[in-house]
Formats: C-alpha cells, sequence, structure tokens
C-alpha cells in the first residue's frame, strides 16, 4: 500500500497529503502538477496534483433543483458522520465547500463555465449544459477519486463570477451536489451511490415563498416568474436525472387533507432501488409485503390530519424498487422511536439512532416529517454503504472496485 508522498506548505489531510498544487493568476505555489486546464472565461487555472493515498475516495452524488433541500439534506448527512462542516479554513468566504472529518462536499455550480453577465448575454439559464464544464467536473471528480487532490474553480453565488480556484484534497467520501451530478455519464459513472431530490412543483413554490419572500424579500410575482423561467431546463436537463438515481426522496402535497395546497403537510416517498451493491432497502414490517399503517395510537400522538405510511415494491422507469411513504407529520419527535423500531434495514449502530439524529436537529426544515425521516435514513444508509465499500475493498481490493 502506497504511502501518502508529503511535499506541501498546505495543511495535512489525515489520510492523504498532496505532493503539489498549482498557483493562479501567475502566483507560483508548489510544483509536481500533472494537469492543469486554462479556464477562458476566468483566465484561471485549474489542476490535478499527483499524490500517493491509501484508500480512494468514494464517490456520492445529490440532485436536485436549487431550493429543493439539498444543504439541510448534507448538514443530516455530515452529522451521521459526526463533526461539524466548515467552509475551507482560510480560504475563499465565499467558497461553497464543505469539509468535515470524514466528507467533502463540492458543489457543481463551481463548474458553471458561464457566469452570470455571461449566461444573461448568451441567453442561457444555469440549468443549461451549455453553461457547465462537463469535461472539468469529470476530469476532476476522477482525479479526486484516485486519491489526487485538485484545484477545483469556484462560483461566487454573491458576485455572480468566476473566481480563483481553491485546493480540495482527497477526503473519505466525496459527495458532489447540485443541479446535474448525474447528466454526464462520465461523471454518473464515477459514483458510488447517487440521491435525487424530487420536489413536486407545488411544494418547491411553498418552499420558495417561504424562504424568498419570507426571509430574503422577493415578491410572490418575481418567485413565480423565476421558477417558470427555470421550468423548461429543469424539465430538460435536471428531473430526468431521476432515473439513474439509486434513491429517490419524491416529495408532495398530503393526500390526507382532501385539496390541500399549502405544502405544509407533506406525502414524502423514499424510492429505493433494488439491486445495488451495498444497498438494502429499508422496509416496513415485512420485506416485499405490501403494508399500509396509521400508527397513531397509543404509543404515537397524531393531530390532524393524522399519519399514513406505505410500504411496498413497484417499478421506476423500468427498475425494480422498494418504496417506503410517509404522509403526515409527528407531532411529538421524542415518540418517533415507536416508528423506528417498525423499520428494517435501517443500518443504525444502536437502537433508537434515527430518533436521536432527528431530535438532535429538530430545528432543520422537515424535522416532523418525512422529508426530515427519510434524509435521516438515507444519510445512515449511506455510512453503511461507506463502511462496506471500505470492508471489502481491505479484503480484496480489486474485486470491490468492481
Ligand atoms: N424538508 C423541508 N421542509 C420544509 N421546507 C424545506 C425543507 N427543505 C428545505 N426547505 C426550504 O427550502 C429552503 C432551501 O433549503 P436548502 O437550503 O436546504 O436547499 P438547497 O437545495 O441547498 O438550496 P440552494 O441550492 O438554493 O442553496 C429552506 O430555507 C426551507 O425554507
Ligand atoms: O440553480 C442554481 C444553483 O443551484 C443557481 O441558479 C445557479 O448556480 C446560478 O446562481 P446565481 O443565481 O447565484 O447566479
Amino acid at each position: 500500500m502506497a504511502i501518502c508522498a508529503v511535499h506541501t506548505s498546505g495543511q495535512l489531510n489525515p489520510t492523504c497529503s498532496f505532493s503539489s498544487s498549482l498557483g493562479f493568476n501567475g502566483q507560483k505555489q508548489q510544483q509536481v502538477a500533472v494537469f492543469y486546464k486554462q479556464r477562458s472565461s476566468s483566465s484561471r487555472r485549474v489542476g490535478v496534483s499527483v499524490i500517493r493515498c491509501e484508500q480512494e475516495t468514494i464517490v456520492i452524488g445529490l440532485a436536485a433543483d436549487s431550493g429543493c433541500g439539498k444543504s439541510t439534506f448534507m448538514r443530516r448527512l455530515t452529522s451521521v458522520f459526526g463533526g461539524a462542516a466548515e467552509p475551507p479554513k482560510g480560504g475563499n468566504p465565499d467558497s461553497n465547500t464543505l469539509i468535515s472529518d470524514t466528507t467533502t462536499v463540492i458543489c457543481l455550480d463551481d463548474y458553471h463555465s458561464l457566469d452570470r453577465t455571461g449566461r444573461k448575454e448568451k441567453g442561457v439559464t444555469a440549468l443549461d449544459p451549455r453553461a457547465n464544464d462537463f469535461d472539468l467536473m469529470y476530469e476532476q471528480v476522477k482525479a479526486i477519486k484516485e486519491g489526487k487532490a485538485v484545484e477545483k474553480p469556484i462560483y461566487n453565488h454573491v458576485s455572480g463570477l468566476l473566481d480563483p480556484p481553491e485546493l480540495i484534497k482527497p477526503p473519505k467520501i466525496l459527495v458532489i451536489e447540485g443541479l446535474h451530478p448525474m447528466y454526464d455519464q462520465r461523471v454518473r459513472d464515477l459514483l458510488d451511490f447517487s440521491i435525487y431530490l424530487d420536489i413536486s412543483n407545488e411544494v418547491k413554490f411553498a418552499w420558495k415563498i417561504q424562504r424568498d419572500m419570507a426571509e430574503r424579500g422577493h415578491s410572490l410575482e418575481s418567485i413565480k416568474a423565476s421558477i417558470e423561467a427555470r421550468k423548461p431546463d429543469f424539465d430538460a436537463y435536471i428531473d430526468p436525472q431521476k432515473q439513474y438515481a439509486d434513491a429517490v426522496i419524491e416529495v408532495l402535497p398530503t393526500q390526507l387533507i382532501p385539496g390541500d395546497n399549502e405544502g405544509k403537510v407533506l406525502r414524502v416517498r423514499l424510492i429505493m432501488k433494488e439491486g445495488v451493491k451495498y444497498f438494502n432497502p429499508v422496509y416496513l414490517f415485512d420485506e416485499g409485503s405490501t403494508i399500509s399503517w396509521i400508527p397513531c395510537g397509543r404509543k404515537l400522538t397524531c393531530s390532524y390530519p393524522g399519519i399514513k405510511f406505505n410500504y411496498g415494491p413497484d417499478t421506476y422507469f423500468g427498475n425494480e424498487v422498494s418504496v417506503l411513504e410517509m404522509d403526515g407529520q409527528f407531532d411529538r419527535l421524542d415518540e418517533l422511536i415507536y416508528v423506528e423500531s417498525h423499520l428494517s434495514n435501517i443500518s443504525t449502530k444502536f437502537y433508537g439512532e434515527v430518533t436521536q439524529q432527528m431530535l438532535k436537529h429538530s430545528d432543520f426544515p422537515g424535522s416532523n416529517n418525512g422529508t426530515g425521516l427519510f434524509q435521516t435514513i438515507v444519510g445512515l444508509k449511506i455510512r453503511d454503504l461507506y463502511e462496506q465499500l471500505i470492508a471489502a475493498r481491505a479484503k480484496t481490493p480489486a474485486e470491490a472496485k468492481a
């Protein structure tokens, strides 16, 4: 097993360290870069550094439209691995990257090849593949997966400009989150597990109003216009990615309140592909059966409109899947243990871990409904997948990679 080579003034990563990094704008830092690319749009160099690493990085893809809960999901996921996720220390304050002991989350907005003005001039949205550099995304995700550090560009959401790059060292788990993690087949093939957050139009609208109107002072008209303007490209380039996802969290209006369009009570479906290596779908009561369960009674307090679970097999884009559904919301989060104890294959390390995670983050959006519950469970499943993959690689490295 190769030991990491260290010839750098930079910070060391506990498992992997890098031997060089490229400077930008003429500023020379370390040498030995094996690859770099000149970005015409921003005169930056982005590169890959030589590295020897003890283990390969596991890559997770999380796809969703903007404002659909990716950041919230990431906070739940990194919490499952322990430790807080923070932006790179001493770096660009507008960096989109979050680093914790185990995970590094990079935002694929950083691969926008056109800045805000560029997109306006060309009349394309950020969702359009022409506004994104998939060659570079592929090269850099591949390099990180192989244990090489990269100089990743930064898209600055404050200025709308492409900023100088930041160094990303290979973590144990790399999460690529954003609009297009499964769009390009080369990038898709690098993913060890993929998730799509599928938020229905009604719910997306309700969330946007809540955030952009209540918290950011936007008008109702401008929110509607922005959703409408994005919709054709969303339908063409973002939504189709869900067919490739190993797990989809679908968020719909409740069916418990006839005609409800407030988007407060939600019906959430966790769609889990069968036959994915190291991923055994969660089930309720009896694996493979079709179950409908109203848990409200002596052990679970439910106010109107109550809670209903459904579970069973289905097909999704021609694939066999298991679907777990929760409609409604919890009154008392501590009572979630009652529901947790009826779920199997949830990959907890101790009894009540799901409930503990949910209670720990009770202030996150969706903590009283299926969005928080299923995001937490998927986080635990990813931890399990990671541990199984590492164990398998340690035994038979070549076989585990296949
Ligand atoms: N499960 C949820 N339940 C209710 N509201 C939610 C939920 N998840 C997200 N939201 C709403 O959507 C907003 C955006 O959430 P979040 O920042 O996690 O999404 P995002 O996809 O990372 O957004 P962006 O891409 O715009 O940064 C939150 O401020 C909240 O108002
Ligand atoms: O879809 C998006 C991110 O998920 C953004 O719209 C895109 O990145 C452009 O950002 P900005 O509006 O800050 O220029």
